[in-house]
């Protein structure tokens, strides 16, 4: 399976600083066993895509509906237009400020998959349900409630524990290894055991040049969705060839 590292740039860059996709791009042709992906705010997607077109770019959302009035809200079809292939959809970060429930992001994955996007949906555990042992129990029940039965080859996992994300902090190399494995078992339900062996499942939480490698060596770890990291060549550059 070829692995993807994706960067997502959360609510940061500027046309100034897509002056770093040059070099990220540089990077993925000297690894073509790597797909690399970067997903800039909305505003930067077409302007991205035209200055590095070999280089996946993604949204970092979008609306389950196709439009309509929806203030301030971007469709799946409207990201393919821009030249997005790839769509984020249930990132923590939006769980918790959007309140987006685990229906609605399985409604946007749809959409997504349904306008030819690539489509990562992100899971991940609470602090709390860590120190309750709840991890498994948390992640297999997003799971079950945000992917589509209908999800084929353009479904990615990203499993993001919430407590890792920003914070400096990872689970140990096994840790991840379990919650992957969970993952794929899960999918294997949802999905049949064909369909969940084709699933990229990548790690996300506070993925630098320092630990990338150990983390994606890892069973069951396809990849990584990186965030801060991202935003610079010079930071993400070195995780792309961790994955090589
Ligand atoms: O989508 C990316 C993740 O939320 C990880 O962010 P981070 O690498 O800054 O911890």
């Amino acid at each position: 399976m070829t692995p993807l590292i994706a960067g997502n740039w959360k609510m940061n860059g500027s046309r100034a600083a897509l002056a770093e996709l040059d070099a990220i791009a540089a990077a993925a042709a000297a690894t073509p066993g790597v797909e690399v992906a970067i997903c800039p705010p909305f505003t930067l997607i077409e302007r991205a895509v035209a200055r590095q077109p070999g280089l996946l770019i993604g949204g970092q959302d979008c609306h389950a509906e196709p439009h309509g009035a929806f203030t301030g809200a971007v469709s799946a079809a409207m990201l393919a237009e821009a030249g997005a292939r790839l769509a984020i959809v249930g990132h923590s970060e939006r769980r918790r400020d959007q309140h987006e429930t685990d229906a609605m992001v399985c409604a946007k994955a749809e959409a997504a998959m349904g306008a030819g996007l690539m489509t990562i949906i992100c899971v991940g555990e609470t602090e709390a349900a860590r120190a309750d042992g709840g991890t498994e129990a948390m992640v297999a029940r997003q799971l079950r409630g945000s992917v589509p039965h209908s999800a084929g080859d353009h479904l990615v996992i990203a499993y993001e524990p919430i407590w890792a994300i920003g914070s400096g902090q990872t689970p140990t190399v096994e840790e991840v290894a379990g919650v992957h494995a969970l993952i794929r078992r899960s999918l294997a339900g949802l999905l049949g055991e064909t369909r969940a062996a084709m699933v990229r499942i990548l790690y996300g939480g506070s993925v630098n040049a320092h630990n990338a490698a150990a983390l994606l060596a890892a069973p069951h770890v396809d990849g990584a969705l990186v965030g801060s990291a991202s935003l610079t060549a010079a930071d993400f550059v070195p995780i792309i060839e961790a994955a090589a």
